[in-house]
């Protein structure tokens, strides 16, 4: 009875606040004249630059101005557009559900204790005067999470405001209508949690912040400190709080910071696709997202970079002769700190010695050799650091092309080419002088004037290539370097212990990069060297970082990071044994961060032992694969235990999958992956299957899926979940290398609700420690 009057009290003021959210949008839409459409986006991708590419200097500088007039005039009308559109698109997500908790606070010193009410978005009610619902990001919302009904407290700008929670109160309102209601205690209502959890997989990660947890919360309000580290179990909901603690920021620093100062490292375009919808779902616009490889690729665009996915295909599935071993070798060598010390040691020498550039020709002669150049560099103070050096060649170069310039003019292939010029060619360099006001209309008729000024034009346009390689610096010969770096490394002093395959290591890479293939390994080492000499490129816009799968970058890379985005506050995210690049590590663990770049008082380390995502079978299952005494503490949320199921050949297999396939339909579930160790396993199980069932083959390519079947490479499900996996051959002669134990344990991990194993013949090794009590088998 009491229960029902209590309802029907909160369902009073959900009316009352919908009614409110009503004539908001009313009055918006009437200030607007009705917003209809939303704004086509022309933001270009994060790393490429705006450039013109213009000959004339002159023309660069009016298309320039101009360009930046509209830029400017645009942006501000979209911005109010814009302004307009959130708050409309707000309101209409809080029509349908206004708040999700409660709580009532008793400020100390107060004598009647305040509602809180907490949703997506604050609403003041129609005289904006009061909170009708709090920003789940305000200071007062934080006891929400934190605390359990008692004493609480919470920070203001002003201090720490203390008193007492009465009561605590959790709602589940769909349009408009309170589905479900419970007061709670600390952990934030087990009901809606088990509810959320045992919906289905989507393929879209969803917002978490009606269910936060205490150690969550904690990850997304932690601003203390400038690199905040966050390890975790799978499913733990690193990425889940790493999202809302976007969200957080762009509301707590709203004044300063903008969703494209925040940067996304995501492990591949799929992932980054998969949580590209939580950001907009919690009203904010998303922030920037790129892989490493992207940046990668998008700085070395001379080369063919490999993707590291090409790199893992490899050393997974690679003939194991003898280029393997030495490859893998160096691989490892090429992602620990020790080849960056390497690499600052010959930057060091080349102060001195050995600088190696390109010469510059111009019509098949060289007009400034190698040799000069050199001779200018060196001729430049040991003092001036070789970036400004290069700077200053580079000027050297620039007067040396303007002389070349003069030089040119009176010679044959100057008068050869105007007389070749075309009638629109004329006409443009006509217009253009006239434009320039640099003669009358009677003096063109001279015609020693007008050839010379056709000879300029003609000489200029011809060395504008020249000149454009020569300020992107084109005449370093970084590629020289790097491949004489491992010689140079084998006959030098230095303190760095050098791998035993060194020699072929040094021929190895030489003979990708003369074909101008850059493996992946030598991607960033490449930059490194190429920043150090050419100076560094260092992204200013990126305060805030984000990297998640961690694990899965080097030591150098990480050093890297720190290099061009010296500034940036970071949050990196990740989980030691779900490691896929263990090769490597050597033996290290994932995410040691050297103390030297990330100082400890510098840093602040968050540990999430719970994981949310599958049940408590699939938890307790997983987690015996592990060597390690990780803590993985499953969410109460119980299924079946895990089944293996073992095979005599191929077909057996084939039918033996279909057949779970089938029943998992039957089940209603409509997320299954079938999770393959490699691409090639992958294609030739999609071969097979799809003679059956409809899949969807899932490549590196691949953006996005739709719910259904799907065959995908183990590295490529990382940070993705699905409602039921299929291990498709989890035999002894697939899973046997101990570097692989830990991309099994992460293909596993992504079932939510069921697991199944299948494996042909002897299963693997991995397994063997795993109690009899924690599967079935048949
Ligand atoms: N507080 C929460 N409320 C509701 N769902 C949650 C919560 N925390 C995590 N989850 C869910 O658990 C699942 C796993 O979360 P998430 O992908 O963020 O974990 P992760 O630690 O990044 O996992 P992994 O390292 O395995 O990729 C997701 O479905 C997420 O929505």
């Amino acid at each position: 009875m009491q229960e029902n009057h209590e309802k029907a009290k909160e369902q009073a003021r959900v009316n009352h606040v919908l009614e409110v959210i009503e004539k908001k949008l009313r009055t918006l839409e009437e200030k607007t004249g009705g917003l209809k459409q939303d704004i086509v986006s022309l933001r270009k991708t994060f790393w490429e630059d705006v450039t013109v590419n213009l000959d004339e200097p002159d023309d660069v500088i009016e298309t320039h101005t101009s360009l930046r007039q509209q830029a400017e005039l645009l942006s501000e009308r979209e911005r109010s557009h814009r302004q307009f559109f959130k708050q409309h698109k707000n309101l209409e997500r809080l029509k349908a559900s206004p708040y999700f908790g409660r709580i009532d606070f008793l400020e100390d010193g107060e004598d009647k204790s305040e509602k809180i009410y907490i949703g997506l978005f604050s609403l003041m009610d129609e005289n904006d005067e009061e909170f009708l619902i709090y920003d789940w990001r305000a200071p007062i919302s934080s006891m929400y999470y934190d605390f359990a009904p008692g004493p609480a407290n919470y920070k203001t700008m002003d201090g720490d405001i203390t008193g007492n929670i009465e009561l605590k109160r959790q709602y589940i309102i769909r349009q408009g209508e309170i589905k479900g209601m419970f007061d709670t205690g600390i952990t934030i209502g087990d009901e809606v949690l088990q509810a959320v959890l045992s919906d289905q997989a989507d393929t879209q990660m969803k917002s978490i912040v009606a269910t936060i947890q205490k150690e969550q919360n904690e990850i997304i309000r932690n601003d203390r400190k400038k690199y905040l580290v966050v390890l975790g179990a799978a499913g733990s909901g690193k990425t889940s709080a790493a999202l809302q603690r976007v969200a957080y920021l762009l509301y707590k620093y709203r004044e300063i910071l903008r969703a494209d100062n925040i940067l996304l490292f995501s492990p591949n375009q799929l992932f980054s696709s998969y949580v590209a919808t939580v950001l907009p779902e919690l009203g904010e616009d998303n922030m920037d997202q790129s892989t490493f490889y992207q940046y990668l690729q998008h700085r070395l665009k001379d080369y063919e970079v490999e993707n590291p996915y090409e790199q893992l295909e490899y050393i997974l599935s690679g003939k194991r002769d003898e280029n393997y071993w030495v490859r893998k070798k160096a691989i490892r060598f090429k992602a620990s700190l020790s080849f960056k010390q390497l690499i600052d040691a010959y930057v060091h020498n080349l102060q001195s010695d050995g600088m190696m550039f390109k010469n510059i020709s111009f019509r098949g002669e060289v007009f400034i050799s190698k040799q000069e150049i050199k001779e200018y560099f060196y001729s430049l103070g040991k003092q001036i650091s070789i970036p400004n050096r290069i700077q200053l060649l580079k000027d050297w170069l620039l007067i040396k092309m303007d002389e070349k310039e003069k030089e040119e003019k009176g010679k044959e292939w100057v008068l050869q080419e105007s007389e070749l010029l075309d009638r629109e060619d004329y006409l443009k360099v006509y217009r253009k002088l006239q434009k320039e006001q640099r003669f009358s209309e009677n003096t063109f008729n001279d015609f020693e004037r007008e050839e010379n000024m056709l000879a300029d034009w003609i000489i200029k346009r011809k060395l504008a290539p020249l000149r454009k390689k020569i300020n992107e610096l084109a005449f370093v010969d970084v590629r020289g370097l790097y491949i004489d770096l491992f010689t140079w490394a084998r006959k030098a002093q230095h303190s760095v212990q050098l791998p035993n395959e060194w020699e072929k290591i040094g021929e190895m890479t030489a003979k990708q990069i003369k074909r101008r293939i850059l493996c992946y390994e030598d991607a960033t080492p490449y930059l490194y060297l190429k920043d150090r000499l050419e100076g560094k490129l260092i992204y200013t816009k990126v305060r805030h970082l984000f990297i998640d799968e961690a694990q899965d970058y080097s030591p150098f890379e990480f050093a890297f990071f720190r290099e061009i985005f010296p500034n940036s506050r970071m949050t990196i995210l990740g989980d030691i044994n779900q490691s896929i690049f263990t090769f490597a590590l050597g033996g290290q663990n994932g995410l040691t961060l050297s103390d030297e770049l990330f100082p400890d008082e510098e840093l602040e380390k968050i540990i999430l032992a719970k994981s949310y995502r599958s049940t408590k079978q699939i938890v307790e299952f997983t987690k015996e694969i592990l060597n390690d005494e990780q803590e993985i503490i499953p969410f109460n949320r119980n299924g079946n235990l895990p089944r293996l199921t073992t095979v005599e050949n191929k077909q057996l297999l084939h039918q033996a999958i279909i057949k779970t396939l089938g029943d998992l339909q039957s089940r209603g579930y409509e997320t299954i992956a079938v999770i393959c160790k490699t691409a090639r396993e992958a294609k030739q199980a999609f071969d097979e299957l799809s003679q059956a069932m409809d899949f969807h083959l899932i490549k590196k390519e691949t953006r996005s899926y739709e719910k259904g079947l799907l065959i995908i490479p183990s590295y490529l499900a990382k940070g993705i979940e699905f409602d039921a996996v299929i291990i498709y051959n989890a035999s002894s002669n697939i899973y046997s290398d101990e570097e692989e134990r830990k991309l099994f344990y992460m293909a596993c991990t992504r079932a939510m609700h069921e697991l199944f194993l299948f494996s042909i013949g002897e299963s693997s090794p991995f397994l063997n420690q795993v109690s009899e009590d924690k599967y079935v088998r048949g």
